[in-house]
């Protein structure tokens, strides 16, 4: 049986999160009147790809095919404009729809194309890593990288519906999997503790895609995001608390040139966050520590090179929650308690930092 969960996400231009199985027969009723639909893939997805072109076929739409770069390396602009350039010769109109299939870089750069595409058609992701389930196909953040920083440049464009097809979990390299699972660790602080006693008590179960807890893990982090963006679609405000231990993991991705894997520089950026709230007198020691326990349980780093603190620093200053030159830091009073930290002395996060220094 092929049990379907929909979960909504609420706000002006609401859609439904699915979770099941396949799901490529969901695609075309989510773009009506889409005579031509683009197909963003990279290569390691082509055979996914293949499978919801084929479906698309089938229901008379016109199918442009786009090979994107992998990963990271597809999030630039060079690689947007080629799309833009595809798009245009086979002649995209308004009523004309992108769909992006791959993990959190693919649905990130294939949602910044539709945005931009005509100041904006409808797209879908099909996102098939969990961090892509999890977070990057949910809440209509859409960008790409430039040289200054990470997700520098992007729109917030809801997607007309989010496909999560639990099967493509089975090809997902265990170290992406792994990564996603920081996302997920994340959620659980922020929001949902019951996440964090799920992979506290069987680690190896939440790391197994074949195991029904990644499931579950999936819907509670999914229903996480879906109800701080569907409140907050342009973070104004609450949104900001998904950005919690991501100030420091996108200066860490920033200085190692986009190799490191987001999730995993966020695993780092979480046991950061924690040791400055436990460090301004904010968190108790007990729900401090237990970042580091959950995501070395999972296998996920947890230090960093102490001597790139200057560099890191320096990448920190151009965060999007920054004002002027005082940094804003998502910060925990408690378990699922947070609030801002704004302008914290350089003093207070070198300290931090000397908690996650290797
Ligand atoms: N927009 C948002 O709200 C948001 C949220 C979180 C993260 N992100 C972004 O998401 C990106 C990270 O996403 P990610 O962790 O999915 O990494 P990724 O997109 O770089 O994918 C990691 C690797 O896994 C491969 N892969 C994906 N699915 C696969 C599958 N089913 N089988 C085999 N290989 C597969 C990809 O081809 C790639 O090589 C970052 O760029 C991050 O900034 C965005
Ligand atoms: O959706 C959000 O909002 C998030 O902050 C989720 C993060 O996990 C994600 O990495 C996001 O892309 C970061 O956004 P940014 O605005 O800091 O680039
Ligand atoms: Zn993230």
């Amino acid at each position: 049986m092929n049990e379907i969960t929909r979960i909504p996400v609420g706000g002006d231009q609401a859609y439904d999160v699915v979770v099941g199985r396949g799901l490529t027969d969901q695609l075309s009723a989510l773009l009506p009147g889409a005579d031509r639909v683009a197909v963003l893939a990279s290569a390691p997805l082509a055979a996914k790809a293949d499978t919801i072109e084929a479906a698309l076929r089938a229901d008379g739409r016109e199918v442009t095919r786009i090979e994107i770069a992998d990963a990271e390396s597809g999030k630039t602009i060079e690689t947007a404009a080629a799309c833009w350039d595809r798009l245009g010769a086979a002649g995209f109109t308004r009523s004309d729809a992108v769909v992006a299939v791959g993990g959190g870089a693919a649905t990130d750069l294939g949602g910044y194309v539709a945005a931009a595409w005509l100041r904006g058609v409808r797209w879908v992701p099909v996102p098939t890593s969990l961090l892509g389930m999890v977070d990057a196909a949910v809440g209509g953040k859409t960008g790409i990288n430039t040289a200054a920083g990470k997700n520098l440049v992007g729109a917030f464009h809801p997607p007309a519906g989010v496909l999560c097809d639990l099967d493509a979990l089975d090809s997902l390299p265990p170290a992406d999997l792994r990564a996603g699972l920081a996302e997920v660790v994340k959620c659980g602080f922020i929001a949902e503790p019951a996440i964090l006693d799920l992979v506290e008590r069987d680690p190896r179960a939440a790391a197994d895609p074949a195991d029904p807890a990644v499931r579950t893990l999936i819907e509670y982090a999914v229903r996480v995001k879906a109800d701080v963006v569907g409140g907050d679609l342009k973070e104004s405000g609450r949104r900001e608390i998904l950005n919690y231990g991501h100030t420091l993991a996108h200066a860490i991705e920033k200085v190692e040139h986009y190799t490191w894997r987001h999730g995993d520089a966020v695993a780092v950026g979480l046991v950061f966050a924690a040791e400055l709230s436990r460090r301004a007198g904010r968190l108790d020691d007990a729900t401090a520590d237990r970042h580091r326990a959950i995501l070395t349980a999972l296998g996920l780093p947890t230090g960093y090179d102490a001597d790139a603190w200057p560099e890191l620093l320096a990448a920190m200053r151009v965060d999007k929650k920054a004002r002027g030159s005082r940094l804003r830091f998502i910060v925990l009073d408690a378990l699922a308690e947070t609030d801002v930290l704004d302008g914290p002395s350089d003093a207070l996060l070198a300290d931090a930092f000397s908690a996650v220094a290797a």
